[in-house]
């Protein structure tokens, strides 16, 4: 199928803007995903501290939407007007990478995004091209449009690419929110597939588990889901194995927080249980994630799976739901090896086992 992709970008619209950037005030816009679906919440933050928080509480949450808040959190460390010179503006930019990197651990993107912007200030600063701090200002925020630019038309060809897996008809089960609100352009990774498919009049259909502890699939993938029209429908988490063993489902399609270089795929808990079933069903699994989100260099050994609140699990919406100070171990990631993933979909193309040798070539990355 011959696709045009200004005419694709035309025809997904999606509705939702999770980050905005006011240029007339540097100002980072955020919709408040800890209240949606019931409330369409913004807030508004003017520094890196303010968008670490951000993070850490997960007002905007999703491996490539947090790598954009932290560019424009580095962006902020200078805006305004708090340091005199570019050593000074240096200085303040090391400092906000630290205090947004310490925000979550997991997801590769947000060091990714804030390496990129510390790097991109330091060249300017060297090489001359910016000649005081106003400028290097300007020439960050540039950079960090660039990243949401590049995040949202790497999500249409993860689209594109991922649309040679869908057939007419077919039902995706995927896990958490990998949709356009965890990626801060509206359109997604996991579900961009799905929603390049619906655009082109290509009948598809998602079941979204649950997600707990966080309810990202109940209460984001859905919702964005229907307002774009896209067939959805919600289950248990524990209901996973259910639909796949009842043939329900077509493919597994997920995000990913991180993907190492042996292929190894970091995502919300609960993914590695759903690889394993569909793997003992033969039934596809892929993991869909921009070249953004891949780390080359660590080991599983080094890569720490957040753990958070244990009130997240002993309380849904803030009633409790089992005996208070139960002991609790909540991580909120799991790791699927290798052997349980079908291919990896990414912007560059689709990235099929071995991994280790295939996931350099197709990225392009040494
Ligand atoms: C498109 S990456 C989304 C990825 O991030 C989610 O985690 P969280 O909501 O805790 O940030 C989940 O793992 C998704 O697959």
């Amino acid at each position: 199928m011959r696709i045009d992709i200004e005419e694709l970008k035309n025809k997904i619209k999606p509705k939702l803007r999770p980050i905005i950037w006011r240029d007339e005030d540097n100002t980072l816009i955020l919709l408040d995903q800890r209240k949606l679906p019931f409330e369409e919440v913004y807030v508004e933050l003017r520094d890196p501290v303010s968008t670490a928080d951000a993070i850490r509480q997960m007002i905007v949450r999703g491996a490539p939407a947090i790598g954009i808040t932290a560019a424009y959190g580095m962006v902020l460390a200078i805006a305004h007007g708090n340091t005199s010179t570019l050593d000074e503006a240096l200085k303040e930019l090391a400092r906000a990478r630290e205090v947004l990197n310490a925000a979550r651990p997991t997801a590769q993107n947000l060091f990714w995004a804030t390496e990129r912007m510390y790097n991109r200030a330091r060249n300017a600063v060297n090489n001359g091209e910016a000649r005081n701090v106003k400028e290097l200002v300007e020439i960050l925020r540039r950079e960090a449009k660039a990243i949401f630019d590049e995040e949202f038309n790497a999500e249409l060809m993860m689209g594109v690419y991922g649309l040679e897996k869908i057939s007419d008809g077919d039902t995706i089960l995927t896990q958490c929110n990998a949709g356009g609100l965890a990626t801060g352009t509206g359109i997604g990774t996991a579900t961009a597939p799905v929603r390049v498919a619906h655009a082109l009049g290509i009948r598809v259909s998602v079941i979204a588990p649950e997600t707990r502890p966080w309810l990202q699939g109940a209460r984001l993938t859905v919702y964005e889901l229907m307002a774009d029209g896209i067939p959805v429908t919600l289950i248990t988490d524990t209901a996973v194995g259910y639909v796949m063993y009842k043939g329900m489902v077509n493919s597994v399609m997920v995000g990913a927080d991180r993907i190492l270089r042996d292929g190894h795929v970091y995502n919300k808990i609960g993914t590695f249980k759903e690889a394993v079933i569909a793997h003992e069903l033969g039934i596809p699994f892929y993991a869909i994630a921009p070249s953004s989100t891949f780390d080359l260099k660590s080991r599983v050994e080094d890569v720490r799976i957040e753990e958070r609140d244990p009130d997240e699990v002993r309380k849904i919406r803030g009633v409790p739901i089992a005996p208070e100070g139960v002991p609790v171990f909540n991580p909120v990631f799991d790791v699927t090896p290798p052997k349980y993933v079908t291919a990896l979909i990414t912007e560059k193309g689709i990235i099929y086992p071995p991994f280790d040798k295939n996931i350099p070539k197709v990225l392009g990355i040494a």
